[in-house]
């Protein structure tokens, strides 16, 4: 198979673990043989000092002539005090409206080799396997007004929470889809106690629960779902919830697993062209040091093949290194609470890459005597 993917490493970690995705997909494309392309663009920081814009229309014209994209991440205390329209970050709200990647899969798989630092206490690791399905070209971020204004003669500020119904649907419509595949049950994450978008995105929920009848549908505020997920997170399967929300669930999600630095994501779209990044950002505190855990980035690659390509075995022999590589007592710092005990951010791409090797050499002599 031959793809074109875009690669828009993005600033601080965005970098090294972007360069380590390369590594392990050239390394399936070697075993699997596929012929996998990567071009790179800008975004971000980087392209706000080389362009003085952080989205630089070749990117957007790159991504739209590749098979997928994919994205480090943005950002970094160098770009902060710039005005609005010169941060790093609206190069990535930017991608992500432009391609219309409304439907950002976040989800939050547990390894036993990570029970010592995940949080969880009562439960079995073992049980959870939820997925955060984030609406992600809308709400809170995107609607207008969303200014500084002079209210009542005193400086003031304003953000605009808007959705239409179709942007509502689109979304619940991906996450019982999602269920039916899973184990069947939507928890719709609101605040329909205060917010009238969340009474309308609730209204909605139930109109469509009607279409998937194999699907349970449950409403959950989102306080409330922020305290479930640290209590008993096995009890969700698929939850669904709007932009913001859905950003701060699923970095207090990732905590289940053990580290932000694990968690992959797909940001998805009606046109086929879609764009998979880690869930974590650009970790200034931790950059350039190579110190940042790259399986995040390397599994949003695994997502790739999966839902761009249809490589499900492909996709799967990334998954299993990772796990191996977990099992064998390799981790990095972010996943250890003993200093002396961790290896860096090349040296897991590296180990990923020996499974995967290993993996491909057995396959081989098991060929051989067929
Ligand atoms: N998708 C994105 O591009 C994205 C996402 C989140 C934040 N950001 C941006 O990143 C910058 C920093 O934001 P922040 O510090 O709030 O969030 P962050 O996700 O960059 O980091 C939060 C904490 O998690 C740690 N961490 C994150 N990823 C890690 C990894 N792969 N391995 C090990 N540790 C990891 C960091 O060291 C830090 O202590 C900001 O400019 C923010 O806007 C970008
Ligand atoms: C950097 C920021 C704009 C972004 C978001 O909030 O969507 C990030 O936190 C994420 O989760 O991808
Ligand atoms: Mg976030």
């Amino acid at each position: 198979m031959k793809k074109k993917i875009a690669v828009l490493p993005g600033d601080g970690i965005g970098k090294e673990v972007a360069n380590g995705a390369i590594e392990v997909l050239k390394a399936i494309g070697q075993y699997y043989k596929h012929d996998f392309e990567f071009e790179f663009g800008l975004i971000g920081g980087e392209a706000i000092d080389k362009c003085g814009t952080p989205l630089p229309e070749e990117t957007i014209e790159l991504c739209r002539s590749s098979d997928a994209v994919l994205l480090g991440a943005v950002g970094g205390p160098k770009w902060d005090k710039n005005l609005p329209e010169l941060r790093p970050e609206k190069g990535l709200l930017g991608i992500r409206k432009e391609l219309d990647l409304f439907a950002n899969i976040r989800p939050v798989q547990t390894y036993k080799a990570l029970q010592e630092i995940s949080p969880l206490k009562g439960e079995k690791i073992e049980d959870v396997d939820l997925v955060i399905v984030r609406e992600l070209t809308s709400g809170l971020y995107f609607g207008k007004p969303s200014e500084r204004i002079v209210s009542d003669g005193e400086e003031a500020a304003v953000d605009t929470l808007f959705y239409k119904r179709k942007e509502i649907e689109r979304i619940l419509e991906t996450a019982f889809q999602m269920a039916q595949k899973r184990r069947g049950k939507v928890t719709s994450v609101d605040k329909a106690n205060v917010l009238t978008t969340s009474k309308l995105w609730r209204e909605i929920a139930e109109e469509l629960a009607s279409k998937y009848p194999d699907v349970t549908l449950e409403h959950m505020l989102v306080d409330n779902a922020a305290m479930q997920l640290i209590r008993m997170p096995s009890q969700f399967d698929v939850i669904v919830t709007e932009n913001m929300f859905g950003d701060i669930l699923s970095d207090e999600a990732s905590m289940i697993t053990g580290s932000l630095g694990m968690l992959p994501s797909a940001s998805l779209s009606n046109s086929g062209l879609h764009l998979y990044e880690p869930v974590h950002g650009s970790a200034p505190d931790i950059a350039g040091q190579n110190l940042a855990n790259p399986v995040g980035m390397i599994l949003s690659g695994a997502l790739m093949l999966r839902y761009s390509f249809d490589l499900h075995e492909e996709a799967r022999a990334i998954e299993k290194a990772v796990k191996h590589v977990l099992d064998s007592g390799k981790c990095t710092r972010d996943l250890t609470n003993n200093e002396g005990a961790f290896i860096h951010t090349t040296e897991m791409v590296e180990e990923i890459k020996e499974v995967l090797a290993n993996d491909y050499a057995l396959l081989n002599i098991i060929d051989s005597y067929e």
